[in-house]
């Protein structure tokens, strides 16, 4: 059985008249790593926000870990954006602070971490790079031991070989404990290799939630003469639509296999840096699985085809 670990439905937060996060209704299955992207202002850190329970929603509800967002019976931990570390503090001072303010606290893994990644436990926090800042933040994050991590732009400020690290280090713990992470992050290529589902936020709405080798597979990049789109677009989802007086390029989802076509199209495959700016260029086009929620009836306005 799928354990669904997160699972919002008509999910909305307004604040005053705008609405950050509206009709949110997804469902990631545990054990998975969670790509959140999306361009500024998109809703990333409302929808983390609001399953940390750190908000409460205006309309719809979020259930994490099987019980209402705030409430879980399983551990959740959140690193927000700004790195949550007392800059006055040492790290052996975090530390210290971490085990006293979380139930479970796992400090023999903190240690060997920032040992294996030498950072000293004797330095002010303040004084460190951000890289090091960045894992210091991490490492506190993980030793609560949570069944949900919840990451707001962890690489934000980091150079390319710091993002390497922490995106590799993250997922030598997801492979040692099978936890599940949903990371925001405006970067999808760093995202590439390591996530494998998917959440694009866009104006206040998820566009598209899947398992990222599924949606990879179900979308097609055909490039032929103008004149066939119309065919095309009778038969297939059409996610863009980019066309010159002769030449088309489309972005196809064929959920169920791509029929045969014209010979005429060059059919290639599209990587995920490509699917993701399709969609955010399209807000109106969506690839939202139907979602079927305990005890209540399919809800969803944009299924797949
Ligand atoms: N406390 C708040 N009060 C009023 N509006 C807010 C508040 N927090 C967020 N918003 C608005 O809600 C929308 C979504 O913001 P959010 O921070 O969730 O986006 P984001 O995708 O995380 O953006 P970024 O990538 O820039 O961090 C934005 O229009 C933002 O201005």
């Amino acid at each position: 059985m799928t354990e669904t670990v997160l699972e919002a439905t008509g999910l909305g937060k307004r604040y005053r008249r705008r609405w950050a996060l509206r009709d949110c209704s997804l469902a990631v299955p545990a054990g998975r790593v969670v790509a959140l992207v999306g361009p500024n202002g998109a809703g990333k850190t409302t929808l983390l926000h609001l399953a940390a329970g750190l908000l409460a929603p205006t309309a719809g509800t979020v259930r994490v870990l099987g019980s209402p967002a705030g409430h879980e019976r399983g551990r959740v931990a959140f690193l927000a954006q700004d790195k949550p570390l007392y800059e006055t503090f040492t790290v052996a001072d975090m530390l210290r602070f971490g085990r006293r303010m979380n139930p479970v606290w796992d400090d023999g893994f903190a240690r060997a971490r920032l040992a294996g990644l030498d950072i000293p436990l004797d330095h002010r926090t303040g004084r460190l790079s951000g890289g090091q800042q960045a894992q210091v933040a991490l490492t506190v994050a993980l030793a609560k031991r949570p069944d949900l991590l919840l990451l707001d732009e962890p690489m934000a400020n980091l150079d390319p070989l710091a993002r390497h690290e922490v995106m590799r280090d993250l997922m030598a713990v997801v492979a040692d404990t099978g936890l599940t992470v949903l990371l925001s992050s405006h970067v999808v290529s760093d995202l590439e290799n390591t996530c494998d589902w998917l959440v694009v936020v866009n104006r206040g709405r998820v566009q598209v939630s899947g398992d990222i080798e599924d949606l990879l597979g179900a979308h097609h990049l055909l490039s032929g003469p103008a004149e066939l789109a119309g065919a095309v677009a009778s038969r297939l989802a059409v996610v863009e639509d980019d066309r010159t007086d002769r030449q088309a390029t489309l972005l196809v989802r064929a959920t169920d296999g791509l029929p045969a076509l014209d010979p005429r199209w060059h059919v290639r495959p599209v990587a995920l840096e490509e699917l993701v700016l399709s969609y955010l260029r399209q807000p109106e086009s969506a690839a939202l699985p139907r979602l079927v929620m305990a005890g209540a009836a399919p809800t969803d306005p944009v299924p797949f085809p």
